[in-house]
């Protein structure tokens, strides 16, 4: 079954991705893939580390003249700013990497041993008995996520070739939203050619929202929450247009899209709930306005009066723009740290404070986007199969082609 495992420290000499069972003959366009990686890199509000990197990501195995082969797909990117970390992301032992624990040394090796609440510093340290609480961070830093949109950017050129679409946009920064007809008048874009106005028009903003006003507001709201020296988290919502209705089962617990789909995105580093179509507004409304009534179109078969579920049924696609949204907590590093302890000598102390960026909203739309795009890749090759994209192409014709005329022939 296709899928991706990634390696990597946020200040070691390499991340790096395999991919599996990619389906051969899939074109690859090198320029979408590094404009992908970019959107990650450019939001509003991040901190000096995207200065410094480039994240242009190389394939190094399993394409060959713009051609996916099947076989695994290598991905591998130099962080530039292992430059200023050679010492201390040594993957060898050096002079310095002894048990001294003198502060000037310490300062050297940059060792932390004050966790800072809200990482995985506290936890992983004593699961995996770490004392320099860096072999924790370095991984579960959300440098990793680069490579997730790496691969999620293959993904999304492989869904194009089906006209499914993806956008992860900004709906909320902090103390500002974005207005909810805003939001409608993307997620019930009827036509390819609107939907990739919207798309553009988000790649286009440094906040990855669709209305220059709000824009505008929520970064007055990054300035001043830096001004406070504190930062911000928000919501994002990902719409994917042109899904077929059927991906994901109702059989088993497993196969639900829905499930896998929630797994995907509260796998990203901060995202701390996620809710589909209306989500939690659905428990205030009467159960008779929340459906999405069945009506039968000659042309065009069964559709729908509504999309309150988000394009989600029992655990499957049904065919309506699928709509989910997520939430990312604020950046728990806070410029004057947070109380904690010091596990070295029990002490009160405040935790180790490192370059940090007051907000990633925008990134995680990138990432959400990216993360969707795997998962639904995954299903759709369940289904469809998985070896070369003219064999998948004639599978996806052959069941569009069921499904119409059992909707339309009675
Ligand atoms: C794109 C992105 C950038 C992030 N940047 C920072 C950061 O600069 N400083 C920080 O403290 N946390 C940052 N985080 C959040 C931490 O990675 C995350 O909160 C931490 O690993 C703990 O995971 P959890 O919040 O899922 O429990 C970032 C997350 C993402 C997705
Ligand atoms: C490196 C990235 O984000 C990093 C995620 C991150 C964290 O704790 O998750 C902390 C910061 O790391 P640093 O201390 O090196 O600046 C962010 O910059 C990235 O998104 O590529």
């Amino acid at each position: 079954m296709f899928n991706y495992v990634t390696a990597g420290e946020s200040h070691g000499p390499y991340l790096s991705a395999i991919i599996t069972d990619f389906p051969a003959q899939v074109p690859l366009d090198q320029h979408q893939f590094w404009a992908d990686l970019q959107q990650r890199q450019r939001g509003y509000g991040r901190g000096g580390r995207m200065k410094i990197e480039t994240d242009r990501v190389q394939i190094t195995s399993g394409v060959r003249y713009g051609l996916t082969l099947g076989s695994p797909i290598g991905l591998l990117l130099a962080n530039r700013d292992f430059a200023n970390w050679q010492e201390v992301m040594s993957v060898w032992p050096t002079e310095h990497n002894d048990a001294a624990t003198k502060s000037s040394a310490d300062r050297r090796k940059r060792i932390v041993t004050q966790p800072r609440p809200g990482h995985a510093d506290l936890v992983g340290a004593l699961k995996y008995d770490h004392h320099d609480l860096r072999n924790v961070l370095e991984r579960a830093s959300a440098r990793e996520t680069t490579m997730r949109v790496a691969v999620g950017s293959l993904c999304q050129q492989f869904l194009r070739q089906f006209k499914i679409e993806i956008l992860g946009l900004v709906t909320n920064l902090g103390p500002v939203d974005l207005a909810a007809t805003d939001l409608a008048a993307v997620s019930q874009t009827q036509s390819q050619a609107n939907f990739r106005k919207w798309q553009q028009q988000v790649e286009q903003s440094d906040l990855r929202t669709v209305n220059p006003q709000t824009a505008s507001a929520m970064k007055q709201a990054i300035d001043q929450a830096q001004a406070q020296r504190t930062t911000l988290g928000g919501q994002f919502c990902v719409v994917v247009q042109g899904l077929p209705s059927g991906l994901g089962s109702y059989t088993t617990a497993a196969e639900k899209i829905d499930a896998r789909l929630a797994a995907a995105l509260t796998s990203i580093n901060a995202v701390k709930g996620v809710s589909f179509g209306d989500g939690f507004a659905l428990s205030a409304m009467p159960g008779r306005a929340t459906l999405d009534e069945i009506i039968a179109d000659p042309d065009q078969g069964l559709v729908r009066n509504h999309n309150h579920q988000g394009g989600l049924e029992g655990g499957m696609t049904n065919g309506q723009p699928l709509i989910i949204h997520g939430v990312m907590k604020p950046i728990p590093t806070q410029p004057i740290g947070g109380a904690t302890v010091d596990l070295r000598t029990g002490q009160a102390a405040r935790a180790t404070v490192e370059r940090s960026d007051v907000t990633a909203v925008p990134a995680v739309s990138v990432i959400a986007q990216s993360m969707v795009a795997i998962t639904l890749m995954q299903a759709f090759c369940e289904m469809f199969g998985s070896d070369t994209l003219p064999r998948i192409k004639r599978h996806y014709q052959d069941y569009l082609q069921e499904l119409h005329e059992r909707t339309t022939n009675y």
